[in-house]
């Protein structure tokens, strides 16, 4: 039996906080004693069901976080800029075939998940870093193609990401996301003694290492540091 904690990071590529918490998270996971599990899921949803709204709504904080995100970007060595219209981006186009997209290639993917984390970042390069679109089936096989998949698996996942079976499964995810207590993202799950502890944020890694008794060693852990 494994000794490795379970933690779970559920994401959404709209979100630019959800970018950072999931580099962190692939930069850790050979690190800490962790088994990481991808989660995408969509952000819309949670918003709906738990009642939320976007923090950008509010003007003051839209600033802040403008800002913030900047000072981030930098602490965190990820190539983020914003788009050149945050909103039409964010909360008009939005990122449901998106994540459909992510889910899809999760599905098709056996033994790891490599594709998904490297479609996902490409994802988020296009939308979060050169202000690209992340709708249109040509913007998925771009990302999917500088991921590393082959021609054949790009086509069956965008035959599989329009299928009420992908459909489901995100809705699904998204829902266990709700049920967990979810209300934004990035959402991580530590399973720690048959509980799950939720954290929500890319700046709780300090208090979420000292609960599953790991050490946090900054955004660029080294990986020389690695237990395996
Ligand atoms: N303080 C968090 C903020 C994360 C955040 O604002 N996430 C957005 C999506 S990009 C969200 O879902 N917010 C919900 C909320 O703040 O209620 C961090 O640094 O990561």
């Amino acid at each position: 039996m494994t000794s490795r904690k379970v933690v779970e990071l559920f994401y959404d590529v709209v979100s630019p906080y959800s970018w950072l918490g999931f580099e962190v998270m692939c930069r850790y996971r050979n690190v800490w004693n962790i088994d990481l599990k991808l989660r995408p899921a969509f952000l819309g949803g949670i918003m709906h069901g738990a009642g939320n709204k976007p923090p950008g709504l509010v003007p003051n904080k839209f600033s802040y976080m403008t800002k913030d995100l900047h000072r981030l970007a930098n602490y965190f060595d990820v190539p983020l800029h914003p788009p050149s219209d945050p909103f039409e981006v964010m909360f008009q186009k939005g990122s449901l075939s998106a994540m459909r997209f992510v889910t899809a290639v999760q599905q098709i993917e056996k033994g790891g998940d490599k594709q998904v984390e490297q479609v996902s970042r490409e994802l988020w390069r296009r939308i979060w870093s050169e202000d690209k679109d992340i709708t249109q089936p040509e913007s998925f096989s771009e990302a999917a193609k500088k991921a590393g998949l082959t021609d054949s698996e790009i086509e069956e996942v965008l035959k599989l990401c329009i299928s009420q079976e992908v459909k489901d499964k995100l809705k699904h995810t998204t829902q266990e996301a709700l049920n967990y207590g979810a209300f934004g993202f990035p959402m991580l799950i530590c399973h720690i003694d048959g509980r799950p502890e939720m954290f929500f944020g890319s700046d709780r890694f300090e208090l979420m290492a000292n609960c599953i008794g790991e050490k946090w060693l900054g955004p660029k852990p080294d990986s020389s540091a690695s237990k395996l």
